[in-house]
C-alpha cells in the first residue's frame, strides 16, 4: 500500500547547521503516528520540512508516492497537508471566528476540499461556539490550542501535522484536546503528532518514531514498544545505561 505521506533520506539544514540526517518515515491513510524525542532532536524541523517551510530535496517528501519536497506551504495546503505549529501562531487582535475564516479563505484559494465547517468544528470543540467574537489573546491556552487545531482542520487536511499541542496545558485540558483526535481520524485524516509526553504519545498513536540528534533511533507499533527501548532511543544507549 502506498503511504499517503513518506519521507526518504530527509535532510534539513539551518545555514551550516544540519538538523536532520536522512530521515525515512511513512504515514498511511487514517493512521496516527507519534514523533517523540528530547528537546532539539529535530521533531519540529521534521514537520516544518514536510510543510515546505524549509528547503528540502524534491524526492525527500512524497504524497501518495509523488515527490513534493520543497513545495511552498500554500501549495501543500492545496495538496491536503496542514500544520498546527508549535506555539500556535494565532493572529492576535483578531477574533476566534476571524482567525478561523483566514483558514477557510486560504483553503478555498488553495483548492482544498473537505467536510470541515465552522459548525462541525463547534461540535468538536463546543467552547469555540461561545467564543466566536472574542479576541484570541483573551482565551485560555487550551482554547487557543483548539483554535489552532480548528484553523488547521478548516484547511481540509488529509494529513495533519501537530507540533506539541499539549505544551503548557493543564492535564484536564490536554485530555480534552487529545479526546478530539480520534474524531478527526474518523474523517480519514492521517496525523503525525509531535509530543513530549511519551505515555500520551504512545496511547494516542498506532505507530511511533523516536528521534535523537536528527536521526530516527526507534520505530514500531506504539502498543508494543517497551519503556526500556524508548529510554535507549530517546537518550542514546550510553545515557540509558549510565
Ligand atoms: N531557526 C533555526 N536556526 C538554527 N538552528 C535551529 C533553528 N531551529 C531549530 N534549530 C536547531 O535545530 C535542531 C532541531 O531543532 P527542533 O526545533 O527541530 O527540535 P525539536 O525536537 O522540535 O525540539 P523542541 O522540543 O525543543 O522543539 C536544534 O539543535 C535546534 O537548535
Amino acid at each position: 500500500m502506498t503511504a499517503v505521506l513518506s519521507t526518504h533520506g530527509l535532510v534539513a539544514r539551518y545555514g551550516d547547521f544540519q538538523a536532520l540526517y536522512g530521515v525515512d518515515t511513512e504515514l498511511h491513510a487514517g493512521e496516527s503516528v507519534a514523533l517523540i524525542g528530547a528537546n532539539g532532536a529535530g521533531k519540529s524541523t521534521f514537520l516544518r520540512a514536510i510543510m515546505g517551510l524549509l528547503p528540502v530535496g524534491r524526492d525527500m517528501v512524497r504524497l501518495d508516492g509523488a515527490p513534493v519536497g520543497g513545495t511552498r506551504p500554500n501549495e501543500m495546503v492545496g495538496k491536503g497537508v496542514a500544520i498546527v505549529p508549535e506555539g500556535r501562531r494565532l493572529f492576535t487582535g483578531m477574533s476566534v471566528e476571524d482567525n478561523l475564516r483566514v483558514a477557510i479563505d486560504r483553503a478555498g484559494r488553495a483548492g482544498a476540499r473537505g467536510g470541515w465547517t465552522l459548525a462541525r468544528l463547534h461540535r468538536l470543540f463546543p467552547i469555540l461556539a461561545e467564543k466566536t467574537k472574542v479576541p484570541v489573546q483573551s482565551l485560555s491556552g487550551g482554547q487557543q490550542q483548539m483554535v489552532a487545531i480548528g484553523r488547521a482542520l478548516l484547511c481540509q487536511p488529509r494529513v495533519l501535522l501537530c507540533d506539541e499541542i499539549s505544551l503548557g496545558l493543564a492535564p484536564k485540558v490536554i485530555r480534552e484536546i487529545y479526546a478530539a483526535l480520534p474524531e478527526i481520524r474518523a474523517e480519514g485524516t492521517a496525523m503525525i503528532v509531535v509530543e513530549q509526553d511519551v505515555g500520551l504519545a504512545q496511547s494516542a498513536s498506532d505507530r511511533l518514531y523516536c528521534m535523537l540528534e536528527g536521526r530516527v533511533t526507534l520505530t514500531g507499533r506504539s502498543a508494543e514498544i517497551t519503556r526500556e527501548a524508548i529510554g535507549e532511543a530517546y537518550f542514546g544507549v550510553r545515557h540509558a545505561m549510565a
